[in-house]
């Protein structure tokens, strides 16, 4: 059995995630950290007797094998230097790790020799659309993006437009984009720029997680688009990754690069 240890368990992604491996053979759930907790009975969260509770990352003493991580941007780094230190191999999801933290971790694990994944989206449809949108811009070096999600998220733009945004960039040709005397009448109308590269986030209730990539050339557009109906649309790549895990020899960035 591999163990698993759920960090954000109480959350909207924790749910999901803990459902997945309760359903999936091979896989016992047997820890759950969030911050807020008011209980550390098991049965609260309506979880087996022997799934321990942990609300303080000082806390926890698991012998788990993978920690999934979907809590907070503000606590992901914090979480994943403790996965990697305790010898757990980190499945992260959360947002929100800067370059520099990123390469911190990913040195860290290799001095442990442990694999782990970080993933900005575990979305089929995100992983493609980043995937074509990086072969479009190849050609169409006028690149905005919009990215839309549910009013409780906690941070923008999603780290799914962030990627986007870097991997155009890695293949953008050198290009001044827009009116170089271009004024804004209102703060921050031309949403956040990475680069050259425009990003609009918009929160709304009723949205899950949407991106649309939008290309201009002359006298053609081209957009395209993925939808999150649901945050089961994670789950299989969340499956992917605690597939793999165990078997990858570094900390690798992107679903991509495991599928
Ligand atoms: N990679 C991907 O495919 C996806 C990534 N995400 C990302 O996952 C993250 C979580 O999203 P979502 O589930 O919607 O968020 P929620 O707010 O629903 O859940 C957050 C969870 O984290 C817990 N938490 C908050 N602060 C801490 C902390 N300091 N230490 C430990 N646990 C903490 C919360 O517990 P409590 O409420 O008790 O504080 C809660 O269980 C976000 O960064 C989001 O962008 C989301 C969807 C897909
Ligand atoms: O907070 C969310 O919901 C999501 N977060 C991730 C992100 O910031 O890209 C992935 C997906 O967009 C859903």
């Amino acid at each position: 059995m591999t163990k698993v240890l759920i960090a954000g368990f109480t959350g909207a992604m924790g749910q999901k995630a803990v459902h997945l491996v309760q359903e999936s053979d091979g896989y016992e759930l047997v820890a759950g950290f969030a911050a807020g907790i008011t209980s550390k009975d098991p049965k609260d969260y309506d979880l087996p007797a022997g799934v321990a509770i942990y609300g303080d990352l000082n806390e926890i003493q698991t012998d788990a094998d993978i920690w999934i991580d979907f809590t907070l941007p503000s606590a992901v780094y914090a979480n994943t230097k403790f996965a990697i230190e305790h010898g757990i191999h980190p499945v992260i999801g959360t947002t929100g790790l800067t370059d520099d933290q990123v390469s911190e971790v990913q040195t860290l694990a290799a001095a442990k020799h442990l694999g782990g994944l970080i993933a900005p989206n575990f979305g089929m449809s995100a992983v493609l659309l980043m995937k074509f949108a990086k072969e479009a811009a190849k050609y169409f070096p006028d690149v905005e993006i919009i990215e839309m999600h549910h009013d409780n998220k906690a941070d923008a733009p999603s780290g799914t437009a962030l990627s986007t945004a870097k991997l155009i960039d890695e293949v953008r040709p050198e290009h001044e984009q827009g009116n170089p005397n271009e004024t804004e009448s209102l703060s921050g109308v031309r949403g956040g720029d990475y680069h050259g590269i425009h990003i609009h986030a918009v929160r709304l209730p009723g949205y899950v997680a949407h991106e649309q990539v939008l290309f201009g050339g002359p006298g053609e557009a081209l957009t395209i688009r993925q939808d999150s109906f649901d945050r089961q649309s994670f789950m299989t790549g969340v499956k992917v990754a605690m597939d793999h895990v165990l078997d990858l020899k570094q900390l690798v960035v992107g679903l991509e690069n495991v599928l």
